[in-house]
């Protein structure tokens, strides 16, 4: 009981009241008083979180394995022709692996694109490789933009406009400067387009590379973050991440176009609620997004953790409650708290026991993301897993202690909701940008 054990969360018991029906906030106390007479509404809170986000893992891996990741339908014959596709590839500086990246869409295995290469700067180090790789490939159709279009706050959208005002099919796919694609990759990305699909997109992960950033990189998206994004996507729950996405441009355009969206850093989250607003589903493709960047350092990485991070608090503020919750050590924590005082378990023996089941199903998920073995061992895997997990809180008080975002050349604020606004600033240096030279 409670009063056998100091450790209980006190501090946040509520008492029942005695008149429920007042307000939602007490019908909610009634509840869940019903759910447990004893009072130990804090406690009974904990083992609710608890059960959420545990089984979080198992629905993760089943709807990856089961139906989602590495299938090769797209392969099969089809009775109807391939749709056209404009690939929209939004370019500012670059770094040693985006020429081995802008080339994978010219060797794809797709019969009807254009690539609309969107330069934001007159003086940008890619021009000459963009125009190497459009004079190496001259079947191949593309169009090279400079400069951009001014049309609201987010540099992205703005750099995308020319090319998205001249696209000349039905399907677009915005597609960032990290993404490698497999020569199946538009297939299947065009695959899951159904008749009731209105975004495809691919799950971000990452491609096999050396060092030690790569490895942290690949743990945390083949771990944290798949577990959150596939569990978001079996749910419905809008989670789309704009890095390499497949969209119907009609719906868009009824919209209001690309430049609807430029008034949001978060561009990609208000493309899919346009879709799920107009009654389209949202679908992940068979592959995991392929990024391939040279990020740089830890430092670099955990800066574009916590610019994420920042979007998300603005755009979805119940998350500064719930993404706490999700992660493994707060929730062990909290768990091993509740544990003890109901069942009077051994709060080290739970919270240990937690972290160990938690390690093995963040290993299992990653594996089957990757789908082949993984490129680094297992002692490589221990040391960034627990560094992302002791990490993760440490990011998002960040996030929260600090709610201006410095990408790129932009400095921005976002009001609740998400509408970002440019705070005038000498040009810092971007930092979070890749800075590696050509
Ligand atoms: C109905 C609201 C429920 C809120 C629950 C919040 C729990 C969130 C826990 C972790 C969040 C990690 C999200 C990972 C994907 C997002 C990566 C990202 O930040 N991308 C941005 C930049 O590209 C992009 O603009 C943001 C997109 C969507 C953010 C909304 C995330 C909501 C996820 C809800 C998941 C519920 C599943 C809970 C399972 C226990
Ligand atoms: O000022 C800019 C910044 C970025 N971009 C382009 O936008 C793409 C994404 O930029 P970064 O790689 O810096 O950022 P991220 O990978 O973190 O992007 C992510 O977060 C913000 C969302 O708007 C993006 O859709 C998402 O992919 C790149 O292709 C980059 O070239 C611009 O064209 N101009």
């Amino acid at each position: 009981s409670r009063d056998r054990n100091p450790v209980c969360l006190s501090a946040l018991t509520v008492s029942c009241p005695a008149d429920p029906v007042a307000s939602p906030g007490r019908t909610c106390l009634l509840i869940l008083h019903l759910l447990n007479p004893s009072g130990h509404h804090d406690i009974l809170l904990v083992v609710v979180s608890y059960t959420c986000s545990q089984p979080s893992h198992a629905a993760a891996i089943c709807s990856s394995t089961r139906y989602k990741f590495h299938r090769k339908d797209h392969l099969s014959p089809r009775e109807e022709p391939w749709p056209g596709v404009t690939i929209l590839k939004p370019l500012i500086g670059g770094d040693s692996l985006l020429a081995t990246n802008l080339e994978s869409f010219f060797t794809m295995n797709y019969p009807l694109y254009e690539i609309m290469f969107c330069i934001q700067n007159a003086n940008d180090p890619v021009i000459p490789l963009v125009n190497e790789l459009v004079a190496k490939y001259p079947t191949i159709d593309t169009k090279v933009f400079i400069g951009g279009k001014k049309v609201g706050t987010n540099p992205k959208i703005n750099n995308l406009q020319p090319g998205y005002e001249a696209a000349k099919y039905d399907l677009i796919v915005v597609s960032d400067s990290c993404i490698r694609m497999k020569e199946d990759t538009l297939m299947d990305m065009v695959h899951n387009m159904t008749a009731r699909v209105g975004l495809v997109h691919q799950m971000p992960f990452t491609c096999d590379r050396p060092g030690f950033v790569s490895v942290l990189e690949k743990v945390y998206f083949g771990t944290a973050h798949a577990r959150i994004y596939m569990c978001a996507s079996l749910l419905g729950i809008n989670c789309a991440t704009g890095m390499s996405a497949l969209m119907r441009k009609g719906p868009l355009d009824e919209a209001g176009g690309l430049r609807a969206f430029g008034c949001y850093l978060a561009e990609d989250y208000f493309f899919a609620q346009t879709f799920l607003n107009r009654g389209y589903q949202l679908a992940v493709a068979s592959t995991p997004a392929c990024q391939s960047a040279d990020t740089g350092d830890v430092i670099g990485f955990q800066k574009r953790l916590i610019r994420w991070a920042k979007l998300r608090i603005a755009m979805v503020p119940f998350t500064i409650l719930m993404e706490p919750v999700t992660e493994c050590l707060l929730l062990g924590a909290l768990g091993a708290l509740a544990a003890r005082c109901l069942l009077q378990v051994d709060l080290i023996v739970f919270y240990l026991l937690h972290v160990l089941f938690w390690f093995l199903l963040d290993w299992l998920m990653l594996s089957v993301v990757q789908n082949t073995s993984l490129p680094f061992n297992k002692f490589e895997f221990v040391v960034a897993w627990l560094l992302r997990e002791a990490y993760a809180p440490i990011l998002f008080l960040r996030a929260i202690w600090d709610p201006v975002i410095r990408w790129r050349h932009g400095v921005f604020k976002l009001r609740w909701g998400g509408v970002a606004e440019e705070v005038p600033a000498p040009v810092p240096p971007a930092d979070d940008a890749v800075k590696v030279k050509l």
